[in-house]
């Protein structure tokens, strides 16, 4: 998948701090070769169209059904493979996290976000108290303070709701993993901890603890057997986030950041809602849910051949590893859709230059942030 590597990362850096993504502009096409990256590059109507050409070009031939079965039901086959050639020496470090999502290290970034986590703690405790005798716990019951959740948890089934109270009371009862800390993030896809191991070095909030999961145990043995894995700030384990008959090792509204980078884009376009919906009830009132994935004609879905697509925007690589292209749009249904509100939804349009062999490549990512709205105070 050399082709499709996320490393959507340039390596501008300003006084000695990294830019944020979208302020390197190329207005001098005669300069494309000066840097490594250009943001926010616009299309021409003929590139869009090209693009569109390519990708119905592309799509024109299925993957076979059975094929299909297997790709899906041996997903974490296919990425355990990756894992074992790859190792840890695929996908960098994104140390560019921070200036991105500074939610991953608030005391390092944000008075703003103090007040923030403040509010999060005050609800907390609130949810703390009320667990204590057994009340309260589900995210179904709290919606009743918001109109806005009460929609979403109309969408939750009755039987739904029963499981996730069950779970949560197992969970309260018992210990978890980091049940003391004040700060939980919580990476879902985390591969071999490029990003879990940023977060553990930068951020040194005392309270902090992150969880991380990925449904390869290849990928999760070498999170585990890392030097830097500290078992009494993180915990790492193996999880399939579409698996609906998987808890989680934490209760419902106990997380307040959860991040998932390039991993959406590696799952079932069928089965991404009712994953993010599951991964929503964990985040706290106010919490945020943070994604990069790739977005609809990036260089590496107009790369793909003929044969390789498994439905619209949905292929799979050599590898047997698959990838959907998103829109905005797409992203901004599955969030809502799971009760939460839109804080940021871009489309980080990038032109990259390999300058030793003169090639220009056209990234198209997207970035959003979802909150999750904090309970009305009145009630
Ligand atoms: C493109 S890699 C990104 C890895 C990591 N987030 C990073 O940025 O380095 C996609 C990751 O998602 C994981 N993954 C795919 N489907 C998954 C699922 N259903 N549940 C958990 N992990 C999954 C894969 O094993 C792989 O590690």
């Amino acid at each position: 998948m050399a082709d499709s590597s996320p490393e959507g990362v340039s390596s501008a850096a300003l006084g000695g701090k990294r830019q944020q993504f979208g302020s390197r502009f190329l207005s001098d096409p005669a300069r494309v070769f000066h840097h490594n990256a250009w943001d926010d590059v616009e299309w021409s109507e003929e590139q869009a169209a090209a693009a569109e050409r390519k990708v119905q070009e592309n799509s024109s031939q299925r993957v076979c059904p059975e094929k299909q079965v297997d790709y899906e039901v041996n997903a974490h086959k296919y990425w355990n493979d990756f894992y074992k050639i790859h190792e840890n020496g695929f996908f960098k470090d994104r140390h560019w996290l921070f200036t991105e999502f500074p939610e991953l290290a608030p005391s390092q970034n944000q008075n703003h976000l103090k007040d923030l986590m403040l509010e999060n703690k005050r609800n907390e405790i609130s949810a703390c108290r009320s667990s204590e005798d057994g009340h309260g716990l589900t995210v179904g019951e709290q919606h009743k303070c918001s109109s806005t959740l009460e929609h979403t948890a109309q969408m939750f089934s009755v039987e739904e709701t029963v499981t996730q109270k069950l779970s949560h009371l197992e969970i309260c009862a018992d210990e978890f993993p980091g049940s003391s800390a004040t700060y939980r993030i919580l990476e879902v896809g985390c591969g071999v901890g490029n990003t879990v191991f940023p977060i553990l070095q930068t951020n040194n909030d005392p309270g902090l603890f992150v969880y991380c999961c990925d449904f390869s145990s290849t990928a999760v043995e070498l999170v585990q057997t890392n030097s830097e894995y500290d078992s009494s700030r993180c915990f790492a384990f193996v999880h399939d986030f579409c698996d609906e008959d998987q808890n989680y090792p934490v209760p419902g509204d106990s997380v307040d950041v959860i991040i998932l980078i390039f991993v959406l884009s590696a799952v079932l376009p069928d089965k991404m809602q009712k994953a993010i919906n599951r991964l929503s009830r964990l985040l706290k009132p106010g919490g945020m849910m943070l994604l990069r994935d790739y977005g609809r004609y990036d260089m590496a879905q107009l790369r793909f051949k003929k044969g390789q697509c498994l439905s619209e925007n949905f292929y799979v690589r050599g590898d047997g590893t698959r990838v959907y292209f998103f829109t905005q749009d797409e992203l901004d249904t599955l969030f809502t859709t799971a009760g939460l509100e839109k804080v940021q939804n871009l489309v980080d349009r990038r032109l990259q230059v390999n300058r030793g062999k003169q090639l220009i490549m056209y990234r198209v990512w997207i970035q959003c942030k979802y909150r999750k709205p904090l309970l009305s105070t009145t009630s």
